[in-house]
């Protein structure tokens, strides 16, 4: 698994999501609400500093670029993700991994939230995935000094859209938008297949076909949505990996 993993301590993910996401924005969903009036402790200064890099890099070395990588389950995200990284020297950030790296970490108040959306094939509330991704952005960039993010998974639905857009869109280059198109019925037979060894809790029959059903509810309009746009790269999926990746190259050797 190539994808960063931001260790990310309860008190900066509340932090995050206390002060970087302000009362009025609209749509927060009554499930978030409920955790929002939870006692949030008050960031110390080393906090503050740790978790806003982004508008000191700015001058240095412009905004970090970003490129999302959607498509339905089981369609080749993760696997082509992982052959980019190696060939092109992004940064692979899994907003699924993320979420189930948060889910498992000892003490967090998330977990149980995730865990319940992630078997019902249901999407997390944005607050929680997109500090998760500000968090891993920030921590790899202050690591490695490397910009360029592959953030796969993400946005999955119009909550997403809209938190990303109003938190994140100002402060990162978007780049463009992968899409792996394919059947339903060949990536169900992967990710049941996969199901065989991963040890994931939605990668069985009644998991996926909720997947599914958010794919095709939600997150289509976020593809047409950039669509319209004109930044979606559209890539047949169906092929073998190596395959997939061929055409994933040459879109990425288009970039300068
Ligand atoms: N082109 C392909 N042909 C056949 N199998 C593939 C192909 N690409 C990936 N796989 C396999 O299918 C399964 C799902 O792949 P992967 O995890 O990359 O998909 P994903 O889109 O990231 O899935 P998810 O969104 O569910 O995390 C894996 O077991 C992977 O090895
Ligand atoms: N933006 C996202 C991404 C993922 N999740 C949750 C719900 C998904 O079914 C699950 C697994 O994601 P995957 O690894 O298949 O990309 O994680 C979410 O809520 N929001």
């Amino acid at each position: 698994m190539t994808s960063v993993i931001a260790r990310t301590t309860t008190s900066v993910l509340h932090h995050h999501i206390k002060h970087c996401w302000s009362a009025t924005r609209i749509g927060v969903s009554k499930q978030f609400a409920n955790i929002r009036q939870t006692a949030l402790p008050l960031p110390s200064k080393s906090i503050r500093v740790s978790t806003c890099p982004f508008g000191t890099k700015y001058s240095v070395m412009g905004k970090p670029k970003v490129v999302f990588v959607l498509g339905p389950p089981g369609s080749g995200k993760g696997t082509q993700c992982e052959k980019i990284v190696k060939e092109f020297g992004y940064t692979h950030l899994s907003a699924g991994d993320l979420l189930r790296e948060e889910r498992n970490r000892e003490g967090s108040e998330f977990g149980a939230l995730i865990e319940d959306n992630i078997k019902n094939g249901r999407i997390v509330p944005v607050e929680i995935t997109c500090a998760l991704l500000e968090n891993a952005m920030n921590k790899t960039i202050q690591a490695t000094g490397n910009d360029r993010f592959l953030i796969d998974g993400f946005p999955r639905n119009e909550d997403n859209l809209q938190g990303w857009t109003s938190k994140m869109a100002d402060k990162v280059e978007q780049q463009f938008v992968l899409f792996f198109e394919c059947s339903e019925q060949q990536c169900t037979e992967r990710c049941l297949k996969r199901g065989e060894s991963s040890g994931r809790s939605d990668d069985n029959a009644e998991s996926l076909k909720k997947r599914f059903n958010t794919y095709i509810n939600d997150t289509v309009a976020i593809i047409k949505h950039y669509e319209e746009l004109q930044l979606v790269k559209k890539i047949d999926a169906s092929a073998s990996p190596d395959a997939v990746f061929e055409h994933v190259k040459t879109i990425f050797g288009e970039q300068k």
